[in-house]
């Protein structure tokens, strides 16, 4: 098999292949062939060969789509970097690697030279230093597109390291094939499909739309930044009709329009949960959103849920695609029953051959062990609660946040909230709470009280700690670390709320987990999975940053009002009421 974008050009050479949002330009498929042709002669000419590995720090733009079909043409394994690291992060990355060229830009050319020994570089915009290449300049060489086999190594793409250090994902020319073939199998393929590129090209979820569209025979709009409005606009101004999110970026888009355009066909949610309140607007505003569970290992989408299953079960992630398997594994690393919580294991023709330079540890019999628990229900639809290094094992327990989250959201007052574990003597660790609450008035005691009607006594938080808001990560996950310090911080403060007298719970000590409880456990807001999340997760948005609009355009309306205020929304008319948000807040939250 060649680049499938050569098959592609020989198909449907004068269907539309990309739209440069940038410059507004349209490419067909053999426009586009033909400009990755050169790409891939420069690339020949700077001395890559099929089997090497070329390394790129760049932002999403149209050449940087062309430098991924290129990579395929000539056999060479992509290894796309992420442009946001330090020059220190980086040069521990490309350390493990081993890079025969690296392409960046004027942006990223200082890192790359900080970062990389011995590798030539070369950047696509006038270079800075003495030492590195014009990429432009290059004479391109003629080449011929390299034959493929499936298991051979199409790229290598760190996890976002949002749980620990990045490793480097291979996945193989199959990997991608079969994810593309899985991924039409849930979403479906128009024909007329437009998939606007919202996500980096460092991440696996920004990727494989461009191999797939080529696939499919149909298009992408790229467009290098991400800013809510202009994404929402760009929805409408080339009839996009797929678009892959991460929950803030949803959640930003809805804030600044109401409403997305009628021309979407899906809205593919994932790299963090999504909450209920995003669901319920998602519902309102009928937005077709299909919640996804998917990982940089399995080339990404793995469980995939449809817009009716989203809103009948909120929190789903819907059922594994084509020929992916997961197995949930109970404590004695056997499978458990529908309904019970263990670690999520995942085979099948998506799953990395192994992470590069590594043993296969990550592999156990049934699959890849993912780090994630979750469950099932009789009918095989997924629940994705929280990662395993997110339990919490206090007085000899082993806890899980994400069922305690479900608890304290179940309250009527409680809007969010995330569950830790503090370092504590008597414990080993103390469960503490940051609750975010609709009422002033709401006591800890009153929170303690809704726990324990719901949980056994050792899992109910010990501390609650109320908050305007989570600290969460770009991708709009609960930042963990800072949860921890915002209640650590409270408890130290003595600011705290009120702490239930925690004697009542030495009885509760011994008591077994109440098993029930796991199988309602709907994780809202709490993951840490190996998501979208930025290497360097930038500071929690605080409330200026946030964007500013009409509550009463975009709040989730109650069930009994929802038709009324529908139409309204859907007009799009807020654009003036919701001024941009600047720079920086976009910075934070474009998932990158
Ligand atoms: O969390 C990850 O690392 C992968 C998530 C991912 O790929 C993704 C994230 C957001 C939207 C769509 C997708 C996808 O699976 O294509």
């Amino acid at each position: 098999m060649r680049d499938w974008l050569s098959h592609r050009a020989a198909a449907t050479p004068d269907d539309l292949a990309v739209i440069d949002a940038d410059t507004d330009t349209r490419w067909s498929y053999s426009g586009l062939d033909a400009a990755v042709d050169e790409t891939a002669g420069r690339l020949a000419n700077l001395g890559v060969d099929a089997g090497d590995q070329v390394g790129t720090l760049l932002p999403r733009t149209f050449l940087g789509v062309c430098l991924l079909h290129a990579a395929q043409r000539l056999g060479v394994t992509l290894v796309p970097l992420n442009h946001r690291l330090t020059a220190e992060e980086l040069a521990a990355q490309i350390d493990q690697l081993e890079l025969t060229l690296v392409v960046c830009d004027i942006d990223t050319e200082p890192a790359a030279v900080e970062a990389v020994e011995e590798v030539p570089i070369a950047s696509v915009d006038e270079p800075q230093w003495a030492a590195v290449k014009s990429f432009k300049d290059v004479e391109p060489a003629a080449i011929e597109p390299v034959e493929w086999q499936r298991e051979e190594p199409q790229l290598i793409v760190f996890t976002s390291g949002s749980t620990g250090r990045p490793k480097p994902v291979v996945l193989t020319m199959g990997n991608l094939l079969s994810s593309a073939i899985a991924s039409a199998f849930r979403l479906g393929v128009d024909p007329a499909d437009r998939w606007l590129l919202t996500l980096s090209l460092y991440h696996v979820g920004g990727i494989a739309p461009i191999f797939r569209s080529t696939l499919y025979g149909t298009a992408v709009v790229v467009r290098s930044d991400f800013d809510p409005g202009q994404a929402a606009d760009d929805l409408d101004r080339y009839d996009v009709t797929v678009v892959s999110l991460v929950p803030t970026m949803l959640k930003q888009m809805l804030d600044r329009r109401g409403t997305l355009s009628d021309s979407l066909r899906v809205v593919l949610l994932g790299g963090a949960p999504a909450d209920d309140a995003l669901l319920q607007r998602c519902e309102n505003y009928s937005v077709p959103v299909h919640p996804t569970y998917g990982m940089t290992e399995t080339a990404s989408q793995v469980a995939t849920a449809r817009p009716t299953d989203a809103f009948d079960r909120p929190g789903t992630v819907g059922r594994p695609l084509l020929w992916t398997e997961v197995t949930v594994l109970g404590d004695n690393d056997e499978p458990v029953a529908p309904g019970e919580s263990g670690e999520l294991v995942v085979s099948g023709p998506t799953v990395t051959p192994g992470y590069y330079g590594e043993d296969g540890e990550a592999f156990c019999p049934y699959g890849l062990r993912t780090g994630d628990i979750g469950y099932r229900t009789e009918d095989g639809s997924l629940f994705v609660v929280n990662r395993i290094d997110d339990r919490i094992t206090s007085g000899g327990e082993t806890i899980d946040p994400g069922a305690i989250v479900a608890v304290l959201t179940d309250h009527a007052a409680i809007e969010a909230a995330a569950v830790v574990g503090v370092p504590d003597e008597q414990w080993g660790e103390r469960v503490t709470a940051l609750v975010v609450s609709t009422d002033d008035d709401l006591s800890a005691e009153a929170v303690d009280s809704h726990c324990r009607e719901h949980l056994a006594g050792f899992k109910c938080p010990k501390t609650s700690v109320f908050a305007d808001e989570l600290p969460r990560t770009a991708s709009g996950s609960v930042d963990r670390p800072a949860v921890r310090e915002a209640v650590t911080a409270a408890i130290e403060d003595a600011s705290v709320a009120a702490e239930p007298d925690t004697d009542v719970d030495d009885a509760d000590e011994t008591e077994p987990p109440i098993e029930s409880v796991d199988a309602a456990a709907v994780d809202d807001d709490d993951d840490g999975e190996p998501g979208i999340a930025d290497r360097r997760p930038p500071s929690p948005m605080s409330p200026a940053e946030e964007p500013t609009t009409t509550p009463t355009d975009t709040e989730p309306i109650p069930d009994a009002e929802s038709d009324a205020v529908n139409d309204d929304a859907a007009s799009g008319a807020d654009d003036d009421a919701a001024p941009d948000v600047d720079d920086d807040a976009t910075d934070n939250s474009d998932g990158e």
